[in-house]
């Protein structure tokens, strides 16, 4: 793949940290719940659905002041998410899959693994971890791994949320059979953001994808209504709300809800 920089190191400790262990124990999976149904709610309806966001640290924010990720994520739920999306990366995220298990049995919406997935393997194993959707980034796989992740996600009962950066891994995501798409307004090989990235690709997909989603750099209820216009159904949140003393109430006025002071 062309992409260099950060985005290219983690994918290459993601390989080597794969080949390096054994398949995993097997685990009783719990009943699935609908990631996409849950984002499409809203279309016809006043807002955008929020994929609110669970990390440690990452590596364009540094560390985030809220260790318990379970807590955060009962408030976030309480506040009007839609679903929740968990890091489960520990070096770069200061996460793992023991954060998956307990943040999806403290809510009761469904829960995305984000992760840097590199084999059909790890969706497997992440749809009987209790994850609900896995994250997939077109940018750092291959055609032929993209495809496959995306058939081993349709055949195990998981949703794939396909990110990419440009119009092109867009089009390679639709190509590999995604049906969710996600617009990254930061590029992951120069930890840059541009919410204008999102904005201006998403109305050439709107017509292909079930469900877009706009992800990264989004801070207020403007940026959710811009999104919204551009045909996104959900944004996905993190860093703006994390950085808050209470993310809850943090989600609450992004969403606009009225009591929600500033
Ligand atoms: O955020 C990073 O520094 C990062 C670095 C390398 C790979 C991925 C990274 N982040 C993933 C994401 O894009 C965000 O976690 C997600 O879209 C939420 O963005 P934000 O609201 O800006 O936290």
């Amino acid at each position: 793949m062309s992409t260099t920089g950060t985005l290219d190191r983690i994918m290459a400790r993601k390989r080597q940290e794969l080949a390096a262990r054994p398949p995993m124990a097997p685990r009783t999976r719990p009943m699935p719940r609908d990631f996409a149904q849950g984002l499409v709610t809203h279309r016809s309806g006043r807002r955008v659905s929020v994929i609110a966001e669970v990390k440690r640290k990452s590596p364009s924010g540094g560390d985030f002041p809220h260790a318990d990720v379970v807590a955060v994520a009962r408030a976030y739920e309480a506040a009007g998410a839609s679903a929740i999306s968990v890091l489960t990366d520990g070096p770069d995220f200061g996460g793992g899959l023991e954060d998956l298990v307990a943040v999806r049995a403290a809510v009761s919406l469904p829960v995305l693994r984000k992760d840097f997935l590199v084999a059909a393997r790890e969706v497997e194993e992440s749809a009987q971890w209790g994850a609900d959707a896995v994250l997939l980034i077109a940018d750092a796989l291959e055609d032929g791994e993209l495809r496959e992740m995306v058939a081993t996600a349709k055949a195990v009962g998981v949703a794939a949320l396909v990110e990419a950066h440009t119009e092109a891994h867009a089009e390679r995501a639709l190509a590999a059979g995604a049906k969710l798409v996600g617009i990254n307004n930061r590029n992951l090989a120069t930890l840059k953001t541009d919410t204008g990235t999102a904005l201006r690709v998403m109305p050439k997909l709107r017509s292909r994808a079930r469900v877009l989603v706009a992800e990264s750099g989004l801070k207020s209820l403007a940026d959710l209504v811009a999104a919204q216009e551009a045909g996104a159904d959900a944004v996905l949140v993190g860093e703006s709300l994390l950085r808050e003393p209470d993310p809850g109430h943090a989600l609450r006025r992004l969403l606009g809800v009225k009591d929600a002071a500033p």
